[in-house]
């Protein structure tokens, strides 16, 4: 898988201090809470002041790579303590990473949360998680995180995605792969934009997996205003109810992104940015070591307000049930 071919844009010493400065000034008016409603209604106004650069360095993805690291944010390793074994031991630690986080997403668009997921945190903590080595889940570690667009089974599921890296000693890669890299024949682009099949709810959202509805199909590949994008998730989806015709057309699309996908290994400090609706991401498999010193991701989820890359059908979804929360009214 080639690396080092991912967009940079880098933050100076003095921009990461900005941010950082900006975060803790508002952990301090608000209990130390990077859940505080008061401070999550403060991030506009604060992303706002924020100087050219860093609103700069965040305008949106502008390759057909679908994506961009950003580099040089501030992260010291023995003020953050241990990794912790699960999301909900994490509680508020690293809480001005949160922040930081948060005020990034905030000049990006409008941070997004769901109910069923993580105690509605508008930060989610990806660690891997002892009894969940196996599953298609952040919390995984031995297997295959295999690539997906994230939260594909919902109509309100972000339109980018940020992955913020506190630390990842063994160098794990996280994998991408844009749907504006892939050659498919115009036959099988036809075959996956047709809604053929529905996308179920992942194991990260357990309410949703008991919701009573019928599945809705959606489909793959939509071409919008903006160009080609895509909605894929083939753990969650039941693709032995399709026909032989359109298996074999998902399958080249699966083959595909396999071929164009790259690999990054985010450094404590770095944060990949991922448009949702061009690129699926996933993960290597590796060995957890459960002793304080895993990998520790912190993730957002983010709107676009304006945005034209889904299809109106969309807006007819159930969603499974699962609400998303939106961090401020924008
Ligand atoms: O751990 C990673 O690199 C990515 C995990 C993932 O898919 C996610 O957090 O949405
Ligand atoms: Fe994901």
């Amino acid at each position: 898988m080639p690396t080092g071919a991912v967009p940079v844009r880098s933050l100076s010493p003095a921009h990461a201090a900005e941010l950082r400065a900006a975060a803790e000034s508002l952990l301090d008016r608000f209990s130390e809470l990077p859940t505080h409603p008061g401070m999550l209604a403060e991030l506009p106004c604060v992303a706002t002041a924020l100087s050219e650069s860093v609103h700069d360095a965040c305008r949106p993805v502008d390759t057909a790579d679908g994506l961009f690291v950003l580099t040089g944010l501030e992260v010291d390793d023995a003020a953050l303590g241990p990794t912790p074994a699960h999301w909900s031991s994490a509680g508020d630690t690293a809480a001005v990473h949160d922040v930081v986080l948060l005020l990034l997403s905030a000049v990006m668009g409008v941070p997004l949360a769901w109910e069923g997921q993580q105690e509605g945190r508008y930060v989610h903590n990806i660690v891997p998680s002892p009894g969940h080595e196996a599953e298609q889940t952040g919390a995984s570690s031995s297997v295959l995180l295999s690539p997906h667009t994230e939260d594909a089974f919902h109509p309100g599921r972000a339109h980018l995605l940020l992955l913020s890296c506190m630390r990842n000693p063994d160098a794990v890669a996280t994998t991408a792969a844009s749907v504006r890299r892939v050659r498919l024949s115009d036959e099988d682009v036809r075959l996956l934009s047709r809604p053929e099949l529905p996308i179920l709810p992942d194991d990260a959202y357990a309410e949703a997996q008991g919701y009573a509805g019928d599945p809705q199909p959606v489909p793959t590949l939509w071409q919008s205003p903006d160009g080609p994008t895509l909605r894929f998730d083939p753990a969650y989806t039941p693709l032995e109810r399709a026909g032989a015709e359109h298996r074999a057309a998902y399958a080249r699309l699966t083959d595909e992104l396999s071929r164009v996908a790259t690999a990054v290994s985010l450094e404590p400090g770095q944060v990949l940015v991922v448009d949702n609706d061009l690129v699926v991401h996933g993960r290597v498999p590796f060995t957890a070591r459960y002793d304080g010193t895993d990998r520790w991701l912190k993730r957002s989820s983010i709107r676009v307000p304006g945005r034209r890359t889904r299809p109106s059908a969309e807006r007819f979804e159930h969603g499974y049930g699962q609400k998303v929360l939106e961090a401020y009214d924008a």
